[in-house]
């Protein structure tokens, strides 16, 4: 049997008394490739910085590599894209040089960059279908492409995990296809993967598990559900930043 790569065992949530996360147990095993769905709110992001150590459990338990997650150190077997911050961020770094901070936790801050450094910028940067933009101020460049940069950035540090939430949100066809392609090979080399998306779109055939999450609980853990509504429409595959608020209209479970 595969290992365990990321285990939540009745995690609990609250933010100011509020509960978000209520009684949450999920596993993810090395060779998954894992989406969380759900409406706004429900409580997707919070799982994911739940199991990343960001948030704070206020019940249960979070292991990750079976290392409980308050005394876990590796963080270079992990890579995370965060929920995207938006174009005209104003950093005025290039896209190369973006992706190459992605090594930085392998190789120290000042150590110089060695072949294997550089090999590893270049392969993240073929895999999301930017090698010609490499020395591109990112500002230049489109959403989509920025925040394939951003996941460049993580495959570069060559983990055995990915996590990203909301990879392809507002992400023109081009970069959710190239995103796609680069997770695949990312898969194929024996990645583990956990993502958040509103819509699986070209990721569909990856996923191997969905996991809904609907007011703070785990609503679905299983195969990938069927769109409901409007989505189940064939050739319906744009991009809703907005879902509507109760995700069982989205998905049914
Ligand atoms: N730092 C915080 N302090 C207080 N409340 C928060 C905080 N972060 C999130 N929340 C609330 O917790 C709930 C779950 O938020 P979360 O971001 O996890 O949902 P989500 O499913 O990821 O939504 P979205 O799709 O909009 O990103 C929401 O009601 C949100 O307003």
């Amino acid at each position: 049997m595969s290992p365990t790569v990321i285990e939540v065992q009745h995690g609990t949530v609250a933010y100011d008394g509020r509960p978000v996360l209520r009684d949450v147990s999920v596993a993810v095993t090395a060779g998954e490739v894992v989406a969380v769905l759900g409406a706004n709110g429900s409580g997707k992001s919070t799982l994911i910085r739940t199991i990343l150590g960001l948030t704070p459990l206020t019940g249960g338990a979070v292991r990750l590599f079976g290392t409980p997650v308050r005394r876990f150190r590796q963080w270079r077997r992990i890579g995370y894209v965060p929920q995207r911050i938006g174009a005209g961020s104003g950093v005025p770094a290039t896209v190369a040089e973006v992706v190459a901070s992605g090594r930085l936790a392998r190789r120290g801050v000042l150590r110089p960059a060695r072949a294997a450094d550089r090999e590893a910028v270049a392969a993240a940067l073929h895999a999301v279908g930017l090698t010609d933009r490499a020395g591109d101020p990112v500002a230049t460049l489109s959403g989509g492409q920025q925040q394939r940069t951003l996941i460049a950035r993580a495959l570069a540090g060559q983990p055995e995990l990915l996590v990203l939430d909301e990879p392809t949100a507002g992400v023109d066809a081009a970069s959710q296809q190239a995103f796609a392609d680069a997770l695949r090979g990312f898969v194929d080399g024996g990645g583990t993967v956990l993502l958040v998306a509103h819509e699986l779109g070209p990721l569909a055939p990856l996923i191997s598990r969905a996991v809904v999450v609907h007011h703070g609980e785990i609503a679905h853990d299983g195969a990938v559900p069927s769109p409901a509504g409007h989505h189940a429409e064939p050739g319906h595959d744009h991009v809703h930043p907005h879902a509507p608020s109760d995700s069982s209209r989205m998905w049914s479970a």
